[in-house]
């Protein structure tokens, strides 16, 4: 689907796609519920909701001989075919050219993608951060990653009369919200910079190429979610190509909101010349709404709209029509991380015990959403 060049990175998502918004960033976690139209969740299908008639539809199924294939060279290991499930892959006729891919990743896989994320090319000094915008960052010995820095570790801001200086737990635990690899995408001006981009991670482009071969990976955002974070509606125009996007999530679970809702009339009709002013695209810390009253009901899904429940190793394609489709994250739901998650980065190989400064950072995972959005930024993989 070729790109619109009327498509405005700064545009703000119609009405009702901003309505579903609100109504789930406001919802307390104990009203989601666990079946519901409204939310397509793929723990819960019964068998039925995929007929041969029904909305959503098997398109391709990926054979375990292929996934272990694929998850050998990443691992660096041998993978038996036999321990892996076929993965399936779905569409929905709201969202043509979305694709679904429920637990693609097995959990070794989420676990060492974190490792290679988080401990390896956080501490890349060409990978910029959000924490980079406002405070000065001291980056941990070669070889030892910011989870590693003694909890004495200081963050200075570059300008103290508007931020406080912060210790590494709090960076770690509540200002790390996203991590750009590849072309360094700029959340401001919403560009790519201009120049040779920066090496992507090999390896984890192996890991995406392998399985979506219809992207080459060139830039990635990697986003931390915790407990109440957001990630209000827009759309990724800022590409030239018009090539997949994939979406990959570890840790906690989300509702994912993805709309190709256009502006109704009556939006057009009210205020034709009236500009509203972009609402920037924002990673907002909310308040958790402890309300003990049933919520209202949720406004309408039209069908050009799905609300997905997004767990640990699910990814999501976003092609076709639905490439520049609306999208958001009304919610992260907190406790929802794998057991096997929660460990990590597991310290107890890492740590030498004589540190008495070292953080014991097993449970992080508990409180965070990962999720590495990974694009291709040129129509052919050399843009020059
Ligand atoms: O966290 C997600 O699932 C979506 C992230 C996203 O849309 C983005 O980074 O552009
Ligand atoms: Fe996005």
């Amino acid at each position: 689907m070729p790109k619109d060049v009327t498509l405005e990175a700064h545009a703000t998502a119609p009405r009702s796609v901003r309505d579903l918004q609100k109504y789930y960033q406001k919802l307390p976690v104990a009203f989601i519920p666990d079946t519901t139209p409204h939310i397509l969740d793929f723990r819960n299908l019964d068998s039925a909701a995929i007929d041969a008639n029904s909305s959503l539809k098997i398109i391709e199924t990926i054979s375990p001989e292929k996934l272990a294939e694929v998850y050998q060279q990443f691992l660096e290991g041998q993978v038996d075919p036999t321990t892996l499930d076929p993965v399936n892959v779905y569409e929905h006729t709201s969202l043509p050219g979305l694709r679904i891919l429920p637990s693609l990743l097995p959990i070794q896989v989420q676990e060492t993608l974190l490792s290679k994320l988080l401990l390896r090319d956080l501490s890349n000094q060409e990978h910029l951060t959000n924490v980079h915008l406002h405070y000065n960052v001291p980056y941990p010995d070669t070889g030892k990653s910011f989870f590693d820095l003694p909890e004495s570790t200081i963050f200075s801001p570059k300008d103290p009369d508007l931020h406080k200086p912060l210790g590494v737990v709090e960076i770690l635990e509540k200002k790390l919200r996203w991590m750009t690899l590849g072309g360094q995408y700029n959340w401001t001006t919403k560009e790519y910079p201009d120049g040779p981009p920066v090496r992507f991670p090999q390896d984890v482009r192996n890991l995406v190429h392998g399985i979506f071969p219809s992207v080459e990976p060139e830039a990635a955002i990697c986003n931390t979610y915790s407990p109440g974070d957001t990630l209000s509606t827009h759309r990724d125009v800022s590409e030239e190509a018009d090539k997949d996007l994939v979406s990959i999530s570890v840790g906690c679970e989300a509702l994912f909101l993805i709309s190709l809702s256009p502006e109704s009339q009556e939006e057009n009709a009210v205020s034709p010349t009236i500009v509203t002013p972009p609402k920037p695209q924002s990673h907002k810390h909310k308040k958790k709404n402890k309300g003990k009253e049933p919520p209202p009901p949720p406004p309408p899904l039209d069908d050009h709209t799905l609300i997905i429940r997004i767990r640990s190793g699910d990814a999501v394609v976003m092609g076709g029509q639905s490439r520049w489709a609306w999208h958001g994250v009304p919610k992260v739901i907190g406790d929802t991380c794998p057991e096997e998650l929660t460990q990590w980065p597991n310290l107890y190989d890492r740590q030498s015990s004589d540190n008495a400064d070292t953080i014991d950072w097993a449970g992080w995972m508990k409180r965070k959403r990962v999720n590495l959005n990974i694009r291709q930024m040129y129509d052919s993989s050399n843009p020059n």
